[in-house]
Formats: structure tokens, sequence, C-alpha cells
């Protein structure tokens, strides 16, 4: 397998760190440079707690993507950095791989529209790990067969959007299966804002930010005297990294955009 050049945007974050742990770990995979919000043009290896790696850090976005031979960009960033990094990457003619999260579905759009008219493999997970695409998947199933479903997704304090990608994708696959319909009594009223949740076409959407949380979700289903779980649990980001190196490697030989780690398997 040729040697892939990549670019990560947000090396110290706590995705973006295992990220290059990855990279370092993958003999086909290298590291061609790295957009930071601090420390321009110094090494990565220079860095105290990142892995050892040869690679200068930037953090002009437009200048690296515009100057650096690279294949693919992973974004592990925020949703607005996320979003200009990928068009960048597009502008430029590198890959994105997306694992940010908290896009809008006319970002999303356009992005999509971009990748087809650059024919540039262009992969947006909102969740790399693969239990977290099987729960998703089986979650699509069981909304065939239970079409009362609430979310419940939880996660570590320090995250920005709220829902989740995961829950915002979860919610997407099922209503591919579900009709629209209310959830619970038809008087019913909330005494306090938002104790009954998001409100997807009457599906409801619950998350919960705490520390010592890192990444999970419950979908709950509800029948005639039986209810149904389906529960994913990331207890370390290691979770994700091999979804990630399937959609770098996928990325190199696709030339539109995939939303969700799914179409990459088997
Ligand atoms: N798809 C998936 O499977 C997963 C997706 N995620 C998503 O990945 C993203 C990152 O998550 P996480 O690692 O936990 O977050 P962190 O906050 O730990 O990391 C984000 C990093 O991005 C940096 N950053 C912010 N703006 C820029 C910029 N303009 N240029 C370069 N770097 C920048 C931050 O720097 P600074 O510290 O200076 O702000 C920080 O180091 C989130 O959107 C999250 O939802 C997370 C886990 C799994
Ligand atoms: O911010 C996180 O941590 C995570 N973000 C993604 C999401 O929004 O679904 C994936 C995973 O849940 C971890």
């Amino acid at each position: 397998m040729e040697t892939i050049k990549v670019i990560v945007a947000g090396p110290r974050g706590k995705m973006g760190s295992e990220a290059l742990n990855m990279i370092q770990r993958e003999q086909h995979l290298s590291l061609a440079a790295c957009i930071d919000r601090e420390n321009d043009g110094i090494n990565v290896k220079d860095i105290h707690g990142l892995p050892d790696l040869d690679a200068l850090i930037y953090t002009d976005a437009e200048a690296c993507l515009n100057e650096v031979e690279a294949d693919v960009l992973i974004d592990l960033t925020t949703p607005d950095n996320g979003y200009i990094h990928t068009k960048l990457a597009l502008n430029n003619g590198v890959r994105p791989v997306v694992g940010t999260t908290g896009f809008t579905q006319e970002q999303l759009q356009e992005l999509t529209s971009l990748a087809e008219e650059k024919q540039l493999g262009t992969v947006i997970a909102p969740n790399f790990a693969i239990g977290a695409v099987l729960m998703m998947q089986f979650s699509k199933w069981a909304a065939k067969h239970f079409p009362d479903v609430e979310i419940i997704e939880k996660h570590h304090d320090q995250k920005l959007d709220a829902p989740s990608g995961t829950a915002v994708k979860t919610a997407e696959l099922i209503k591919e299966v579900r009709n629209p319909h209310h959830q619970g009594h038809k008087d019913e009223k909330e005494t306090l804002p938002g104790a009954r949740g998001a409100d997807e076409e009457g599906m409801r959407i619950h998350s919960m930010r705490l520390p010592g949380l890192v990444a999970h979700q419950e979908v709950v289903f509800g029948g005639l005297g039986e209810t149904l779980t389906i529960k994913h649990d990331s207890i370390h980001r290691e979770s994700f990294m091999s979804g990630v190196k399937l959609a770098v490697e996928k990325a190199v030989e696709l030339d539109t955009l995939v939303y969700g780690l799914e179409h990459l398997l088997d």
C-alpha cells in the first residue's frame, strides 16, 4: 500500500492526540503537518505530550493546506473551524476525513456539493467507533417494529455541541423508517422547560454532560408490555481510531462525500 500523507487539525485535542498516536503506529500513514492554534513553525516532536513525529505545526490553516503536499486532512477540532478546514481542504485538493461534529444540514449539503464538484473523496463520520455504528444500525432496524423511541446520549462536560453528532445521525436513520408522531400523553405539559428533551418529529433526544463520562448512548424503545434498550459505550478514545484509519484509507479511493462510517463497512 502506498504511503498516505496526512495533515491533522487539532493535534493537541483529546481526539487529535489519539489520531497522532494512530498515525505513528501505522506504517502506511505519515504525518505531513498539523494545524493548531499555537506554536507556528515548531516541530510536532518538540511539543511535550505529543508523539515523536516529524512535521511542522501551522497556525494558518489556509497556508498549510496550500503549501503542504498531503493526501488527507483529518479534522478533529470544533464545529466552526472544522467546517472552514473541510472547505479549505477540498479547495486545495486534499481529501477530508472529518470527525468534528455539530455541522448544520446546510453545511453538510454545501460540503457534499463541493466534494462532488472537486471529485475528492470525503468522509464525515459522526462516530468512528464500530460499536456505535452497529448501535445506530440496530436502532434503525428496531424502530421498524418499535416506533416509540427516545435517545439518551451522555458525554464528558467539555463537549461543545448538543445533541451529539451520533444522536443526530441515529435520529436521522430512525426517521427513515418511522412515521412522525407525538410520543407521550397528548395533554402532556412541561412544568420545567426542557424536561422532555429535544423533539425530533415526536422522538425525544436527551443530552447529559458530566465529568467522568467519555461517549455513551442509549436508544430506548417502548412497546406493549416491553421495552428494548440498545446501548453503546466508548470508554476510551482508542475506540474511534480503527474507524479513522479506515476512513483515511477509503478517502483516497473515493470521489464523493460519504456521511457515516456505515457506508465504508462491509
Ligand atoms: N467522529 C467521532 O468518532 C468523534 C468525534 N469527536 C468530535 O471531534 C471534535 C474534537 O473532539 P475532542 O478531541 O474531544 O475535543 P478537544 O477540545 O479535546 O480538541 C479540539 C482541539 O481542536 C483545537 N482547535 C480549535 N480550533 C482550532 C483551529 N482553528 N485550528 C486548529 N485547532 C483548533 C483545540 O485547541 P484549543 O485547545 O486551543 O481550543 C483543541 O486542541 C469534536 O467536534 C467532537 O464532537 C470526538 C470524539 C469522536
Ligand atoms: O465529543 C465527543 O466526545 C464525541 N463526539 C461525537 C458525537 O458528537 O457524537 C462522537 C462521540 O460520541 C464522542
